[in-house]
C-alpha cells in the first residue's frame, strides 16, 4: 500500500510515554493501538512494542519504537498520533533523552498504587528539559490498593507540576483509554514548523536499526520540507549521501508512503550499510537544496562499563566474532575490540552503557547463537595522568601501567537518586556508606525517603542493584546519572589460584575497601572451586603482598572409585558425565574453574 499523505501539522499530534519500569508503559501503549485500530485483535500480540524476545522475557523496553496511530476525536476530525516509545531503566536514559526531542508532549504514567519513583522523576525531568507539555496519567486504578487522590498529591509536592486533571486509567482492563486518547489532542500541542513544506528539508535522526530485509532503517523526524522517494540526502554530521529507496510509517506494520511533511515522523531506508554509519542526533537534508544549520545534535552514547567475553571453547572465538557483529548492527552502543588473555586466550573487550546492558548482551549471545562465554569482573573507564605528562583512558584493570609512572588517578562518580520506604532507610545507608557513597540529601515524600548520593560507579557496577532490592525486599528504585571524575585511591587486586594469577578475576578497588573484596573473594572462590586431588591456595594480592588467602582442601578419591566392580557402561558413563563438565571449565596451571565460578565471585555482596 503507498499513500500520499499531507495531514495538516494541527492534526499532528507526537507524544512519548514516560513512567517508571512496571508502572504500564507498555501495556498503556498496547491499548492505544488496539483502540485505534492500528492492528486487527488477531495480530495483537501481547506487548506489540517490546518485540525483541529478550525485552518480553524480562519485561523491559530496550529499544525506542515508534507507532503511528489514527483518531478520530470528539471533535469529529481524525488526528495522526505518533508514539514513541521510550526505554524505562537507567542504562538507556540517553535513548530516553533523544526520543523525547522527537515529539512536543509527554503522558506521565504513574501507577496509582504505588506511586512517584526514581525513574518516574528522571524522565519527567528529562521530557520538562525537552519543553514537553504533560499529560498526567493514573495507572492501575483497578488495583484495591490504588490511592489516587494521594498519588496526585504526591506528584504535586515531588514533581511540581498539577496534577489535578490526572486522566484515571487502568490499561489492563481499558478504563478511561479513551479520555488518554481526547487529552492527547486536547492538551498536548501540535508540532509546530517555522519553515513548512515549502522550506529546504531538515529532519532529525531519531534511532536506526537493522531489519533482516530492509537493511538500515532509519527513524526521522522532519522538522521542516518534505522528504520523499526518490530524494538524495545528505547526513549534514557525517557528509554522507545516500539516494532515499523507501519511505514509510509504523502503523506499527510497516507502510509504505511517498512521502513525509513538516511535524511527522517515519522511517526511511537508502541503502546504508551500517547502523554505525548514522548518527542519532544528526540533521538529514536534500543534498541539492541544502537546509542553511543543523539541528543542535546529541552527543553519541559512551559506554560506561567494560568486561572481558571469552569462549569457554577456543574453538568458538569466530562464531563469537560474527555474533558480536550481529549484534552491534542492532546496537551501535556495544562497542567490541579483540583482547587476549594469558588465562583466557583470545576473546573480546567490549563496552557497554551500563550492567543491565552487559547482561543482555550476554544473554542474547548465549541464547540466540548458542556460545559458552567466560566475563571477565566489570570495569569502568579511569582516567590517569602519567608522570611525564600524558593523559591515558584505563578500560581494562589488565593494561593498569606500573604504579610509580602514574601521578593522579581518576574514577567515573555518579549521583544516585534513590526512593524507599522508610523501614529500610538504615540498610540502604549502610550499603551507600559502604561503597564510599556520600550522602547529599535526604527528604520525605509523605512516608518514603528520597536520597540523593553521590558514589563511585566502580562500586555500583558489580551488584548495587541487586542489593538495594534485596535490603528493601524490591520497594526501592533507583537512578543515578554521571556526575564527573575525581581522584581516587584506586590498587589492582589480583587473585592467585595454586599461585597462577587468574588476571580474568583481577580488579581495580579502593585502598580502603581491598582487604575486605580480597577475603570475600578468596572465601566464595573456595566454595566455587571445585577440589582436586591436590590442595589449592586461593589468594588475593596487591602489587606482590597477600592480603588474604583460602585453602580448598584435597580431594582423595576419585569419581569411579564407588563403581565397584565392573560395571564397564556405568564407569564410562560417569567419566563421560565428567567431561561435559569439563567444557564448561577453564584450565589455569594445573587447575580446573568452572564458568560459574567467574560471574559468582563478582557478586561480592556485603556480609
Ligand atoms: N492491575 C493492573 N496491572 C497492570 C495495569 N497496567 C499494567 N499492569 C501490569 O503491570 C505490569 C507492568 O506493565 P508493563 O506495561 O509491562 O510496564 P512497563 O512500564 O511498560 O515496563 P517497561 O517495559 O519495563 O518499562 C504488567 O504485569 C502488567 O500486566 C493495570 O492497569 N492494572
Amino acid at each position: 500500500m503507498s499513500t500520499n499523505n499531507s495531514t495538516p501539522l494541527d492534526h499532528i499530534r507526537n507524544f512519548s510515554i514516560v513512567a517508571h519500569i512496571d508502572h504500564g508503559k507498555s501495556t498503556l501503549a498496547d491499548r492505544l493501538i488496539q483502540s485505534t485500530g492500528g492492528l486487527a485483535d488477531r495480530e495483537m500480540s501481547e506487548q506489540v512494542l517490546d518485540n525483541m524476545e529478550i525485552e518480553r522475557e524480562r519485561g523491559i523496553t530496550i529499544k525506542a519504537q515508534t507507532v503511528r496511530l489514527h483518531y478520530k476525536a470528539n471533535d469529529g476530525e481524525t488526528y495522526v498520533l505518533n508514539l514513541i516509545d521510550t526505554p524505562g531503566h537507567v542504562d538507556f536514559a540517553y535513548e530516553v533523552s533523544r526520543s523525547l526531542s522527537a515529539c512536543e508532549g509527554s503522558l506521565l504514567v504513574v501507577d496509582a498504587s504505588q506511586g512517584v519513583e526514581a525513574q518516574t522523576l528522571a524522565n519527567v525531568y528529562q521530557a520538562i528539559d525537552n519543553n514537553h507539555e504533560l499529560v498526567t496519567v493514573l495507572n492501575k486504578i483497578d488495583l484495591p490498593a490504588a490511592e489516587p487522590e494521594r498519588i496526585k498529591e504526591q506528584i504535586e509536592e515531588v514533581i511540581g507540576i498539577d496534577a489535578s486533571d490526572a486522566v484515571l486509567i487502568s490499561a489492563k482492563t481499558g478504563l478511561g483509554i479513551p479520555d488518554v486518547l481526547e487529552a492527547i489532542v486536547t492538551r498536548l500541542p501540535a508540532p509546530k514548523s517555522e519553515g513548512g513544506e515549502k522550506a529546504p528539508l531538515k529532519a532529525l535522526l531519531v534511532d536506526s536499526w537493522y531489519d533482516t530485509y530492509l537493511g538500515v532503517m532509519v527513524l526521522v523526524r522532519i522538522i521542516e520540507g518534505r522528504l520523499t522517494k526518490g530524494q538524495v540526502i545528505r547526513m549534514m554530521g557525517t557528509d554522507a549521501k545516500y539516494t532515499v529507496e523507501r519511505v514509510g510509517v509504523l502503523t506499527p506494520k510497516m507502510v509504505a508512503m511517498d512521502s513525509l511533511g513538516p511535524g511527522e515522523i517515519g522511517f526511511i531506508t537508502a541503502s546504508i550499510k551500517e547502523v554505525a554509519d548514522t548518527r542519532v542526533g544528526d540533521t538529514i537534508t536534500e543534498d541539492r537544496r541544502p537546509t542553511a544549520s543543523a539541528l543542535p545534535g546529541f552527543k553519541p552514547a559512551q559506554p560506561v562499563v567494560f568486561c572481558g567475553l571469552f569462549p569457554v571453547d577456543a574453538a568458538d572465538f569466530e562464531e563469537l566474532r560474527s555474533a558480536m557483529g550481529k549484534l552491534r548492527l542492532n546496537d551501535a552502543s556495544f562497542s567490541f575490540e579483540m583482547e587476549s588473555s594469558a588465562a583466557l586466550g583470545f576473546g573480546f573487550r567490549c563496552g557497554f552503557l551500563g550492567l543491565l546492558h552487559l547482561e543482555i548482551i550476554q544473554e542474547r549471545l548465549s541464547r540466540e547463537f548458542d556460545l559458552d562465554l567466560i566475563a571477565t569482573a566489570p570495569s569502568v573507564v579511569y582516567q590517569l595522568t602519567m608522570t611525564d605528562g600524558t593523559e591515558k583512558e584505563l578500560h581494562n584493570p589488565a593494561d593498569m601501567p606500573d604504579v610509580v609512572k602514574i601521578a593522579e588517578f581518576r574514577e567515573p562518580w555518579i549521583k544516585a537518586t534513590i526512593l524507599t520506604p522508610d523501614e529500610y532507610l538504615g540498610g540502604i545507608l549502610k550499603l551507600c556508606q559502604d561503597r564510599r557513597g556520600i550522602q547529599t540529601e535526604l527528604t520525605y515524600v509523605g512516608n518514603r525517603a528520597m536520597l540523593t548520593y553521590e558514589l563511585p560507579l566502580n562500586e555500583v557496577v558489580f551488584d548495587f542493584y541487586d542489593r538495594l532490592k534485596s535490603i528493601s525486599k524490591g520497594y526501592a528504585s533507583f537512578d543515578y546519572n554521571l556526575h564527573g571524575y575525581r581522584e581516587s585511591d584506586l590498587v589492582k587486586m589480583s587473585i592467585l589460584v595454586n599461585a597462577e594469577p587468574v588476571d580474568a578475576l583481577s580488579m581495580l578497588v579502593h585502598r580502603s575497601a581491598a582487604e575486605k573484596r580480597g577475603r570475600v573473594m578468596c572465601e566464595k572462590l573456595k566454595d566455587l572451586i571445585p577440589q582436586h586431588m591436590f590442595q589449592i591456595p586461593i589468594q588475593a594480592a596487591i602489587g606482590g603482598r597477600i592480603i588474604a588467602r583460602e585453602t580448598v582442601r584435597a580431594l582423595r578419591k576419585d569419581v569411579t572409585a564407588k563403581c565397584y566392580g565392573g560395571d564397564a557402561t556405568r564407569k564410562r558413563k560417569l567419566l563421560d558425565k565428567q567431561k561435559e563438565g569439563k567444557k564448561r571449565m577453564r584450565q589455569f596451571g594445573k587447575v580446573e574453574i568452572p564458568q560459574e565460578a567467574f560471574i559468582a565471585a563478582l557478586k561480592m555482596g556485603d556480609e
